[in-house]
């Protein structure tokens, strides 16, 4: 970084100057919400006031501008991840997501949009330390400067940072889509999908009213990573985002184990039309008159005509519990149509009176049945003809047979779920009662969601969703082929875009992992790194039972800036390996945990995943092949993990797929 005393002084006096204005911006807002509070105005509005006075908040992680533009105004126009105001209608700082601050990520010396300098500050914590500028003449390289690759390359302890300083113009533009259909980012590893879906996020929530009223679910694959992610939406200052994994979306904590075939069948499309005729099997034949002997003259209601009511209920696809509201509603006004062929006026209290009776509800109950989803799934598994009945066309006689259980509990309270049942109660509690949705939804890893979970999704979805996924990195027994495929069983229209440049693994890494991406999906294309780092793989030759120790030294001789070491490992050798790691001293942690002074985290391959560390250590890739079918995709995520370095420890020969030999 090349700077100016004078121009860099000046710089940091305009952030201080930023600060004030933002802190009496902050004040302001707090003052209005207590008046408001002591006079007892709206709630809502109070809440909403401390939630901008939260947003509003200056943080130390997060420094008020990272840029600045000049020559689309006459002044420079500073870019930050909030706007604040200088107390004079005017901007102090634009907000990132604004269109002006377009230009500050999609400028380039081809086509520089009006700017002729883009500056780029550097900070330690909150404290500015320098800038970089880029002059965009015709001759500017528009690769990425050595600014941005700084950034990535800082060491990384905690959870991910937001990229707002840095998004890439092939990024910023899948960040500013319109969300009027479902968008896919399908892209290699690395490319940036989970930080560009939740910026995606972040400006969404700006940019529509809808999806701010309604808010933004974020799913990802498992608790590691949610934990991994959960940081970035609140550091751009957005709250009023839930972060959750697939498994905690349908309440499925603790689950107990089961074979991926049966899950796999359990995750298949085809569940849904038997529980949906589940359910609705349990809608009885109204077989008595509906006698109604509190008004003059006495009123009957014969059971055909319930049957009639219940007919149309059926054909409307009302949610089963709102549907036998309904019910009752309906057969009450049928009582107050006979009363007034007979001349008699009921008035609409008497009618709702009488659709909330006891009689009413005791009638419509007996049709109707009140369901709970544990008890439908329990019939189903433990009933082999009920079960025949529901699923007949459907599954075959092998399939049901794999459904029903050995030794059914007696009652659902008691039943062992698995987290493929959890996602069919899911669907069954959204069968029987209506719930609340979300604005809009970004999932990540979408690529290995069942149909029945991505349905589990897309029903909690008012508005758009946002998908990010890598059909090579598919590592479940359920997925689905395609990205259609995927967008059917959500049922939403949507396009998919690709992201193809690799800003976390260097080259050489890559060039290991494409070999393996020849394999596992020979059909998409290679990722290519917009980094290159000569030393960016170690290969090391251990012994069994000298692993840890290899590690251990590798972890003892890193320099503390070179940030946090992610071993991964077969799941199998997980536990062993962990507490050999502990007897050479190095006690792994979570990923989430890395920090200075415990730098070293292990995690199984099948929970590497959307993870990332500065340096990866590979531990005996030939163990990821023995997974099964999904040995050698596992293989390609554990790869392409690392942001600076990779080392491969092995004790048996590295697989030919590796292309090392
Ligand atoms: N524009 C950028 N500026 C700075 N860092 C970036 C940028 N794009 C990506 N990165 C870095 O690369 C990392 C990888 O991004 P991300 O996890 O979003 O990729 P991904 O495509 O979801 O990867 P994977 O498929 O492997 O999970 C980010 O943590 C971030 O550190």
């Amino acid at each position: 970084m090349v700077v100016s005393a004078g121009e860099f002084e000046a710089e940091r006096q305009r952030l201080r100057y930023a600060r004030e204005c933002l802190a009496r911006d902050r004040e302001e807002m707090l003052r209005s919400a207590k008046a408001m509070e002591a006079r007892g105005d709206d709630p809502d509005l109070i809440a909403w006031l401390y939630r901008r006075a939260f947003q509003l908040e200056d943080r130390d992680d997060a420094p008020l501008f990272f840029g600045r533009i000049d020559g689309p105004l006459p002044e420079p126009v500073y870019i930050g991840r909030r706007h604040v105001g200088d107390g004079d209608d005017e901007p102090a700082v634009i907000d990132w997501r604004t269109g002006m601050a377009t230009r500050f990520y999609r400028a380039t010396g081809a086509e520089p949009m009006e700017v002729v300098r883009r500056r780029r500050f550097g900070f330690s914590d909150d404290t500015m330390t320098g800038y970089d500028d880029e002059h965009l003449t015709p001759e500017f390289d528009d690769g990425l400067s050595d600014f941005v690759r700084r950034q990535i390359e800082l060491a990384h302890y905690g959870p991910m940072r937001d990229i707002v300083a840095t998004i890439q113009p092939d990024q910023d533009h899948v960040v500013r889509r319109d969300a009027t259909r479902a968008l896919v980012v399908q892209g290699g590893p690395g490319t940036g999908k989970t930080a560009v879906g939740l910026h995606r996020a972040a400006y969404l929530l700006y940019e529509h009213q809808q999806i701010r009223r309604r808010g933004v679910l974020v799913v990802g694959p498992n608790d590691t990573f949610v934990h991994h992610i959960s940081r970035v939406l609140p550091t751009l200052g957005e709250v009023d985002c839930r972060h959750v994994s697939v498994a905690g979306l349908v309440g499925a904590g603790r689950a107990a184990a089961e074979d991926p075939p049966v899950a796999a069948l359990k995750g298949d499309r085809r569940l849904a039309t038997v529980l949906h005729r589940a359910v609705w099997s349990e809608v009885g034949r109204p077989t008595e008159d509906f006698l109604v002997t509190d008004t003059s003259p006495y009123i009957r209601v014969h059971p055909e005509e319930l049957e009639v009511l219940a007919r149309d209920l059926l054909a409307d696809r009302t949610a089963f519990g709102p549907a036998r509201e309904l019910m009752r509603d309906r057969v009450a006004n049928r009582v107050r149509r006979k009363l007034e062929l007979r001349g008699r006026a009921p008035s609409d209290t008497a009618t709702r009176k009488l659709a909330r009776s006891k009689q009413a509800r005791g009638l419509v109950e007996s049709i109707w049945p009140v369901l709970k989803p544990g008890d439908v799934l329990l019939r189903l598994y433990s009933d082999p003809e009920h079960l025949a009945r529901c699923a007949d066309g459907v599954l075959s006689p092998d399939e049901q047979r794999a459904l029903v259980l050995a030794e059914p509990p007696a009652r659902a309270r008691r039943a062992r779920w698995t987290a493929a049942d959890h996602v069919l109660l899911d669907e069954l509690a959204w069968l029987l009662d209506e719930q609340t949705r979300t604005g809009h939804v970004v999932l990540d890893e979408a690529q290995d969601l069942s149909a029945m979970q991505l349905r589990a999704v897309g029903r909690r979805c008012a508005g758009t969703l946002t998908l990010l996924g890598d059909l090579a990195q598919q590592t479940t027994a359920w997925g689905l082929p395609t990205w259609d495929d995927v967008l059917a069983e959500l049922g939403h229209a949507g396009d998919v875009v690709t992201l193809d440049t690799s800003y976390r693994v260097p080259q050489q890494v890559l060039d290991i992992a494409n070999r393996v991406l020849a394999h596992v999906a020979p059909d998409l294309p290679p990722t290519t790194s917009a980094r290159s780092a000569q030393d960016a793989v170690t290969v090391l030759r251990a012994d069994t039972d000298g692993v840890a120790r290899v590690i251990a030294e590798l972890v003892e001789g890193l320099p503390v800036e070179k940030g946090g070491v992610g071993v991964i490992t077969a799941d199998a050798d997980a536990e062993p390996l962990r507490a050999a790691l502990t007897a050479e001293g190095v006690e792994p942690v979570l990923p989430h945990e890395l920090d200075r002074r415990r730098r070293l985290a292990l995690v199984p391959a099948g929970e590497a995943k959307g993870l990332e560390f500065d340096t990866v250590v590979l531990v005996d890739p030939h163990r990821l092949l023995d997974q099964g079918e999904v040995g050698p995709r596992l293989l390609y995520v554990a790869l392409t993990r690392a942001i600076s370095h990779l080392a491969i420890v092995h004790t048996a020969d590295l697989p030919d797929l590796l292309g090392l030999g």
